[in-house]
């Protein structure tokens, strides 16, 4: 979940106008007399989106894990024997130009409104079936309640005008291969309720 933060707050800062969307849906739902609370979470429809699209882009486990073949069958016209190592490749697949409008760009709005509801059963950053992540319920609720607590409170920079480097590193969970590094401010309207140091 930390990593995928990371590519989070990436992408927002490479996409200002993002993160701003995303900081006035947060004031308009929950205001400046109090923090974010997890249960808040679900009313923050925008914020959801630019964690799918994060989740599409820079897909956390890229290959899944490997799977092998209970029995013989066959994928896509190819015949799998059983027991055979099999690999997903849903970076590509959250990437494939067929299936997604300008796939290298980040546009949470994808994900949005009833057209959303289409785009989100193609990715799969959990897996699917049986061998899915167990985790997706709680990795989806610790990354909306914590980006939004950054968000609430804090305005964010990048360190310089370059935009942040985005290379993806080898590795069965994708890394960051420049570490990111951002400039942060406790927000003039959240003074009350966020210590400064
Ligand atoms: C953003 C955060 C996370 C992502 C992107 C993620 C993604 C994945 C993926 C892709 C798999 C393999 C699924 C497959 O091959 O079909 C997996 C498996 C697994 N994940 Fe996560 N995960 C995340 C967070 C978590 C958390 C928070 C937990 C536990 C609290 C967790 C526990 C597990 C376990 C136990 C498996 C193995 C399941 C099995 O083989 O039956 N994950 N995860």
């Amino acid at each position: 979940s930390s990593l995928t933060l990371e590519w989070i707050m990436a992408n927002l800062l490479n996409n200002p106008e993002k993160l701003e969307k995303a900081q006035n849906e947060i004031d308009s739902v929950i205001g400046h007399d109090r923090l974010v609370e997890e249960s808040d979470v679900s009313n923050l429809p925008y914020l959801q989106c630019i964690i799918l699209e994060t989740l599409r882009l820079n897909t956390t486990v890229p290959l899944l894990v490997p799977h092998a073949s209970s029995a013989d069958c066959t994928i896509g016209g190819y015949f799998v024997p059983r027991d055979t190592i099999v690999m997903v490749n849903t970076w590509a697949i959250h990437r494939d130009r067929e299936l997604w409008e300008d796939p290298l760009s980040f546009k949470p709005e994808r994900f949005e409104g009833n057209g959303g509801e289409k785009q989100r059963k193609l990715i799969l950053p959990f897996g699917l079936g049986r061998r899915a992540c167990p985790g997706a319920p709680l990795a989806q609720r610790v990354m909306g309640w914590t980006l939004s607590m950054l968000i609430q409170g804090f305005d964010w920079k990048r360190v310089s005008e370059e935009k942040i480097d985005m290379t993806e590193g080898p590795g069965t969970t994708m890394p960051k291969v420049v570490p990111l590094e951002l400039m942060c401010k406790v927000r003039p309207c959240m003074k009350k309720l966020v210590p400064e140091d």
